[in-house]
């Protein structure tokens, strides 16, 4: 069977910078990979090149074991995307977002089936009818992945999913991950948190400088050793 997600000897230049140097992963049907590394590491990039919006300089990718260059349709209504930075409006509702976001992607949904995506991201019923300028990152995050949910997407690209997240949002959003994941879902996420990696992912690749340098497994039904993966990871860094 075809990975859901894989590079093959991926690399990438932006404006004649090499940014990704021959990166080569998959990942598996209903597996949770986290993609580590600092800051400029090429992780975003990483991700711009499933959704064809970055085209490689060398290599391949391929959206369930289809080239990306060759069909970037099929590759963008595989995937549901969210970006670092929530690009839901302010001035609308989550309804409204849901409504206008799911349009856009050619879907509708009845107030029910909403009802029933807000129920499992677990965002408060109170809230639902508010403008999203009022909310918190964590509940602009849980509207998001509620979108993305309705879209049902066999896959999923995560963006520093976590960053700003207050510890309590962080163990909830972990654990929708893992329900997804468990569900089926293919999850790519990409951070530079070394302890949300290893909590939530079954596998961590560590990228520096655009290569990868590094991949840990959980095993066992263990959790990736978190000092482990920070122990390479700060020795990387400094190399
Ligand atoms: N719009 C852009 N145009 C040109 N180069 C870019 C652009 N965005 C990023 N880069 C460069 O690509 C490289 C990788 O950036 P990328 O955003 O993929 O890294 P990252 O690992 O996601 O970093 P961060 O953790 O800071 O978000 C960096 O050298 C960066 O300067």
């Amino acid at each position: 069977m075809n990975s859901p997600l894989e590079t093959r000897s991926l690399s990438l230049k932006r404006e004649g910078n090499a940014v990704l140097d021959k990166v080569s992963f998959t990942v598996a049907q209903g597996e949770i990979f986290a993609l580590l590394g600092g800051n400029g590491a090429g992780k975003s990039s990483t991700l711009l090149t499933f959704l064809g919006f970055l085209e490689p300089s060398g290599g391949e990718v391929l959206v369930n074991g289809q080239s990306v260059a060759s069909d970037v349709t099929a590759a963008r209504n595989a995937i549901a995307y969210l970006p670092e930075a929530t690009s839901l409006y302010g001035h609308m509702t989550a309804y409204e977002n849901l409504d206008y976001f799911l349009d856009l992607a050619g879907r509708s949904a009845g107030v029910d089936e909403l009802n029933a995506a807000f129920d499992r991201v677990a965002l408060p019923i109170e809230a639902r009818s508010r403008r999203l300028q009022s909310y918190s990152k964590g509940m602009r995050q849980k509207t998001a992945i509620a979108l993305a949910l309705l879209r049902e997407t066999p896959i999923l690209l995560l963006d520093e999913p976590t960053s700003g997240l207050d510890p309590v949002a962080i163990d909830e959003f972990h654990d929708l991950v893992k329900a997804l994941a468990q569900g089926g879902q293919t999850i790519l996420m990409v951070t530079h948190d070394v302890y949300g990696a290893c909590q939530v992912a079954d596998r961590v690749g560590l990228l520096r400088r655009g290569k990868l340098v590094g991949s840990f497994s959980a095993e066992n039904g263990q959790r990736i050793d978190t000092e482990t993966v920070h122990a390479a990871f700060a020795e990387r860094e400094a190399a």
